[in-house]
């Protein structure tokens, strides 16, 4: 007799009488039917395999055997590439970052940066000659490559870096080397153990004259024996320059010197959706576990209700439940761009290139951080049961937060912004997403609460709140301060200038993804809920800045707190399809508290049965130190 299938009786009541349908939904985030049947055939062909699954839980393993047991199966994983049903990229994509690929190597991929930086930088920067040479080598794994700019004393400014890359004219090499400490490469993924060649961004100097970063090829092991060649410590090799800008010992200036950071735009671009992802995954488990959990007493007298039907709990995670989508939409648009931009840049054609370095820094820094928080929320909403290790909310969090700091430490990225978005104030010119920055802000100052209307208020915000930073660059120079005085001096509100555009952009792209998108009428419906809720909730977290820049009123924001509370009510029935539809396995999710089936307090259980420490009842450690403690009579 088949066996019955356990499902939770409270998540199969909020099951019950979906009104959109579902899959709808799961087609829409995958970009298509089509690829929903390809996600699916490859998440069975990769998470049916046996050898991919962990024989003891990660956390329980030393740091050597945790590194040992993530490179066998991402070598494995390697194998199953060839013949993948997915074809190799879309597997490699999906094997990359926090989707699929996570469900596998928990604690990380060995192989990740040699298929998110150091590939993408052979296809960014080398020269056809060098890309014969080496993307094949790459594609085939016949080596294995990191990306190696950051360094002990550098990792934002890139212009300070120390590594040296001198060209010697007599025997056409360039000699690398590390004259301090401080610039000992350090961070790069995979550099200590596993790559053997490396993408080393370096100082290059010719005739005795520094030419600014650029990327060289460094082998750092012997392809056979993986022992680190001679001299690899103070870094004197003999790499080659991975760029087409020395001639015969003449160096030729590229046509933007920004190009050589073309690769980390491309990793800042790919960054937002890897954090939505990562963000879909806390939402689901934190929304299913808050319809499992009954606690406390709602209506005196009644039994425990479900966590999810009180207002507080709604208010934590609905708006994170609409950011999947709000962030999504405008990764996808940025994606759009950095496509755009790059064809247009092979061409020769630049144009694009500060609009995507804008629109790339801005949505990165929002998307992480905001990610990063709204995970914090989606842990601390499932209590104590969200502080375990095995509730995946750790790992989750670690990633998300990280990437914060990697590729361009926020803060950085933000003032980048801002430095773009003054300059096409101020010049009245710039790319596709300043465009609202040229000619004075237009429609009435007076504030009308509808969709267009809000979106109208955080278009005024962005305008206004570049405004404030330049009066105050403004009032700055005038006071006789210097430039990168004045700039520091105003970096409070050129920060928040930046946040406000990067806001702008994804609430546009959320209000105009649904006004475009073929969508059945119960989908939208509940989208549409979802945008109005996510785009009132950012309001009224940032109603300082509509306050400043708009005639915003008191009577505003008690209506829009009232809109707000009763979307949560709107939306709450939704919830566990809503997540359901995001179509996450519970492999990928690897979480008890948020498993498809509501077996919560079982599966907690029989992780905990997993510990080493439960398998005896009296640890080899009390005869050692507590008998001996508890005899001592102190
Ligand atoms: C089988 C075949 C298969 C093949 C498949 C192959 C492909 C398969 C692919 C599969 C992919 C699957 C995905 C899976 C997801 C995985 C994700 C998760 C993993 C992620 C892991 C990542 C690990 C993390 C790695 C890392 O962390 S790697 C290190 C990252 N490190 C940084 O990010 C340093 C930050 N710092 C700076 O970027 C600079 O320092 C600085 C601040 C800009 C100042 O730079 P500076 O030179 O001082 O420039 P300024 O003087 O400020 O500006 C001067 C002028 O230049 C302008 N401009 C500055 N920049 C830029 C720029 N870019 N572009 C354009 N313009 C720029 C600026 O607008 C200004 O313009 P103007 O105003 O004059 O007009
Ligand atoms: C998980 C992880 C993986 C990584 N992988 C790689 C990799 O594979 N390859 C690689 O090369 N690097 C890698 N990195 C390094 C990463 O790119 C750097 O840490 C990042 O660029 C930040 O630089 P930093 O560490 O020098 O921080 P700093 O820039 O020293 O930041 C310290 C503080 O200084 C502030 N600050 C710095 N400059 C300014 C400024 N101009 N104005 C205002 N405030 C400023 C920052 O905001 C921050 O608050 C990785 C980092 C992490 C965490």
């Amino acid at each position: 007799m088949s066996k019955e299938i356990y499902e939770n009786p409270d998540l199969k009541k909020e099951r019950q009488n979906c009104p959109f349908n579902k899959e709808e939904i799961t087609h829409l985030l995958d970009g298509g039917k089509e690829k929903t049947i390809e996600r699916k055939q490859l998440e069975n062909y990769i998470l049916s395999d046996e050898q991919l699954k962990d024989a003891v839980p990660m956390e329980y393993l030393s740091h050597a055997d945790k590194y040992a047991e993530e490179l066998r199966k991402a070598c494995l994983l390697m194998h199953k590439l060839a013949d993948s049903p997915a074809g190799q990229v879309p597997t490699l994509r999906a094997l990359m970052g926090a989707g699929l690929g996570s469900a596998v190597l928990k604690e990380g991929n060995p192989l990740a940066l040699h298929y998110v930086m150091f590939i993408p930088a052979l296809m960014g920067q080398g020269t056809i000659d060098q890309q014969a040479k080496w993307l094949e080598k790459a594609y085939n794994l016949n080596m294995i490559g990191t990306y190696a700019q950051t360094e002990l004393g550098h990792g934002t400014f890139l212009r300070g870096l120390e590594t040296r890359a001198t060209y010697d004219p007599k025997t056409q090499e360039f000699i690398l080397e590390s004259p301090s400490l401080t610039a000992y490469k350090w961070w790069p993924g995979s550099l200590g153990k596993t790559a053997n060649y490396a993408v080393v961004m370096a100082q290059l100097y010719t005739k005795g004259k520094c030419e600014g970063t650029h990327p060289f090829m460094v082998q750092l092991r012997d392809e056979e024996t993986h022992e680190p060649l001679p001299g690899i410590v103070n870094m004197w090799l003999n790499p080659v320059c991975i760029s087409s800008y020395i001639h015969y010992g003449t160096y030729v200036k590229p046509t933007n010197s920004k190009l050589s950071y073309a690769t980390m735009v491309f990793v800042r671009v790919v960054v937002c959706q890897d954090v939505t992802t990562n963000l879909r995954k806390a939402v689901t488990i934190a929304t299913r576990y808050s319809c499992v959990r009954r606690q406390s007493e709602l209506k005196p007298g009644d039994r425990e209700p479900q966590v999810m039907d009180y207002q507080a709990q709604q208010n934590k995670l609905l708006p994170p439940l609409a950011a999947t989508f709000a962030f999504q939409l405008a990764a996808d648009h940025l994606w759009n761009l950095y496509h755009t931009a790059n064809n247009n840049i092979e061409q020769g054609d630049l144009e694009l290139l500060p609009d995507l370095h804008g629109l790339s820094c801005a949505l990165k820094a929002l998307c992480s951080s905001e990610a990063a928080n709204f995970v914090e929320v989606c842990r601390q909403s499932c209590g104590g049961h969200g502080y375990m290790s095995c509730s995946n909310f750790p790992r989750i969090y670690g990633q998300v937060t990280a990437a914060e700091t990697y590729e361009g430490e926020n803060t950085v990225l933000w003032l980048q912004v801002a430095r773009y978005l003054v300059k096409t104030r101020k010049e009245q010119s710039g790319g596709l997403s300043v465009k609202y920055l040229i000619g004075e802000e237009k429609g009435p100052k007076t504030v009308d609460t509808t969709l267009e209307g809000i979106v109208k208020l955080y278009r005024r915000a962005a305008v206004g709140l570049v405004d404030v930073a330049i009066a105050e660059l403004d009032k700055s120079g005038r006071k006789g301060e210097a430039p990168h005085d004045a700039w520091n001096h105003a970096a409070v509100y050129l920060i928040k200038a930046a946040q406000a555009h990067a806001r702008l952009f994804v609430v546009e792209s959320f209000v105009d993804s649904l006004k475009e998108g073929k969508l059945s009428a119960p989908v939208r419906t509940v989208l549409s809920q979802l945008c109005e809720l996510f785009i009132i909730y950012w309001l009224l977290e940032r109603s300082g800045d509509f306050f400043l820049c708009s005639n915003l009123t008191k009577q505003d924001l008690l209506l829009l707190n009232s809109k707000y509370v009763e979307l949560l009510a709107a939306i709450r029935p939704q919830a566990v399809n809503l997540v359901d539809s995001f179509d996450l396995r519970d492999e990928v999710l690897n979480s008890p508290l948020g498993c498809w089936d509501g077996n919560v307090y079982q599966r907690l259980f029989d992780e905990a049965a997993k510990s080493p420490l439960n398998q005896s009842n009296v640890h080899e450690s009390f005869h050692k130190y507590l008998k001996p403690l508890l005899k001592s009579n102190l």
